[in-house]
């Protein structure tokens, strides 16, 4: 492994852009950066704006009032921010005191929006993982959290894609993830069911096949 790595992706980049090595001597196997970036296909800001304006003439609106005519470019900003994911650096330490117990970061906030009536369902997530050799800075589970939460997305696939991202990326022994979620696609329109909870997990390795390591995680989230 790389001693120290520097960021390179530009845009347009792979979702995960891998680092190169810059050269820079740091003497020991201790930290490793990973640039993670986003492969979105290209974005049509001015097309959209007109689209947004489109909808709420066809929805019988009159775009032309003080407050809506500027609404078409704020909702396609507001959607941009909620849709981009933020570029982190995945920063991973060497586990050099061998930390061989489960380390989860729980309530982590999060908001996404669903695929099929582009309303948020927001929650939270625990994420967990049994280390390897490396450690992973605490606050990049919840910053892979948002990573993927900033999509148009089903609550089952940003569980598994948590999930799947952390395993390949720190090739633990194990990881654990938990979304509770409310839709607003449940509660605002529709059945209206307020305050309807959706719990879904992803798990790997040892908390997927050990049903102790698996019912600790599950009791630390409070799920059993
Ligand atoms: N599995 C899954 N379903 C979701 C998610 N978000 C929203 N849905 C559901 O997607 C379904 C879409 O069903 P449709 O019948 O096409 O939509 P609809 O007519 O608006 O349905 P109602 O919400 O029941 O009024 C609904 O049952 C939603 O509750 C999610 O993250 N995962
Ligand atoms: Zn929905």
């Amino acid at each position: 492994m790389d001693d120290l790595t520097t960021l390179t992706a530009e845009p347009p980049s792979p979702r995960f852009a891998l680092e190169q090595p810059s050269g820079t001597a740091h003497g020991r196997d201790a930290v490793d950066l990973e640039h993670v970036a986003t492969d979105h296909q290209p974005i049509d800001r001015a097309k959209a704006i007109t689209a947004v304006g489109d909808l709420l003439t066809a929805l019988g609106r009159d775009v032309r009032g003080p407050h809506l005519q500027d609404t078409p470019r704020r909702v396609v900003d507001a959607y941009l921010e909620m849709l981009t994911p933020r570029e982190f650096t995945l920063t991973t330490f060497g586990n050099d005191e061998h930390y061989n117990e489960l380390v989860l970061v729980r309530d982590v906030p999060f908001h996404s929006l669903c695929e099929h009536h582009l309303l948020p369902f927001t929650g939270v997530a625990h994420v967990a993982y049994l280390p390897g050799s490396r450690l992973v800075g605490l606050s990049k589970l919840a910053r892979v959290v948002e990573h993927f939460a900033r999509d148009l997305q089903v609550q089952e696939r940003l569980t598994q894609q948590i999930a799947d991202f952390l395993a390949e990326r720190l090739d633990p022994r194990g990881v654990g993830v938990v979304l509770d979620a409310e839709h607003e696609c449940m509660s605002l329109r529709g059945v209206g069911a307020r305050g309807a909870r959706t719990v879904t997990s992803a798990l790997h390795g040892v908390l997927r096949d050990d049903a102790r390591s698996r019912s600790e995680f599950l009791a630390l989230t409070g799920l059993r």
